[in-house]
């Protein structure tokens, strides 16, 4: 097949309807996969810099030192965001089917027909992974000096961290989505600071959530907008 064919691909959506239909289904999905989840982790987010004004402060100090548009040195927002999907990540369960009988790493036998499910969100609570601190917000754990003054964001395993899914399915979108999230959290708290009205920005009563496809804060997040002097 050549490039005008559509590759591999074209060969399998031969006629001008079936690329169209192709080409509708890639954009529907990509629209699908990214609005939902990125605003939810945006949600919670705000909601978590809101109830640890210290973290807040650093997001802020950091998206004032960096010049527009550029959101590859922000490592503090980086880890920020990452930490607020730890606790809160957009697709909370996911899961397979088994076409085949398997034994998944740890032992466990799976046979043909069986779901194996997972669930990010508890995977994101618990103390084996992230130590007694892990219903803290804690951003300073991804960066590697450990108390985030110039420190670089190290990513874990997706293994340990599976919001974006992990091995050969992994998230398509996954750069993409964190270079949206900084682009829009860096521009709004560069300008404006976000004074949460309702839920109560309070580690200790977090808001409810709604599990739907992607975990949506109840209500909403209500927030007030006071322009930086
Ligand atoms: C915070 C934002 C995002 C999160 C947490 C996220 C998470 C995920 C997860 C868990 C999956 C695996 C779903 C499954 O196979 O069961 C996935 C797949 C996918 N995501 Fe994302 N996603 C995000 C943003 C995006 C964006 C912005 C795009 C595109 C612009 C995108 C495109 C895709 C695509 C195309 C797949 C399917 C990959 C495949 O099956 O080979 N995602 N995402």
């Amino acid at each position: 097949m050549d490039e005008e064919d559509g590759g591999e691909l074209g060969a399998m959506f031969p006629t001008p309807e079936g690329k169209r239909r192709l080409l509708r289904d890639v954009v529907v999905s990509f629209v699908l996969a990214g609005k939902d989840t990125t605003s939810s982790a945006l949600t919670w987010l705000f909601w978590l810099l809101a109830a640890n004004p210290r973290c807040e402060r650093r997001v802020h100090d950091e998206v004032s030192r960096s010049p527009d548009g550029d959101v590859k040195g922000m490592h503090y927002l980086h880890a920020a965001i990452t930490e607020a999907m730890r606790l809160y990540p957009p697709v909370p369960f996911n899961g397979r089917m088994a076409v085949a009988d398997d034994v998944l790493p740890g032992g466990a036998a799976v046979r043909a027909g069986w779901f194996a499910n997972y669930s990010a969100y508890v995977m994101g609570r618990m103390e084996k992974l992230w130590g007694k601190d892990f219903l803290e917000f804690s951003p300073e754990r991804w960066l590697r000096d450990g108390d985030g003054d110039g420190g670089e964001f190290v990513a874990v395993d997706a293994a340990r961290y599976p919001v974006f899914h992990a091995g050969p399915r992994v998230c398509l979108g996954k750069e993409m989505a964190y270079m949206q999230m900084k682009t829009v959290a860096a521009a709004v708290l560069r300008r404006f600071s976000v004074d949460v009205a309702a839920p109560a920005p309070r580690m200790e009563s977090p808001p409810a959530y709604e599990m739907t496809a992607t975990m949506k804060m109840k209500g909403g997040l209500w927030v007030r907008l006071r322009r930086r002097e």
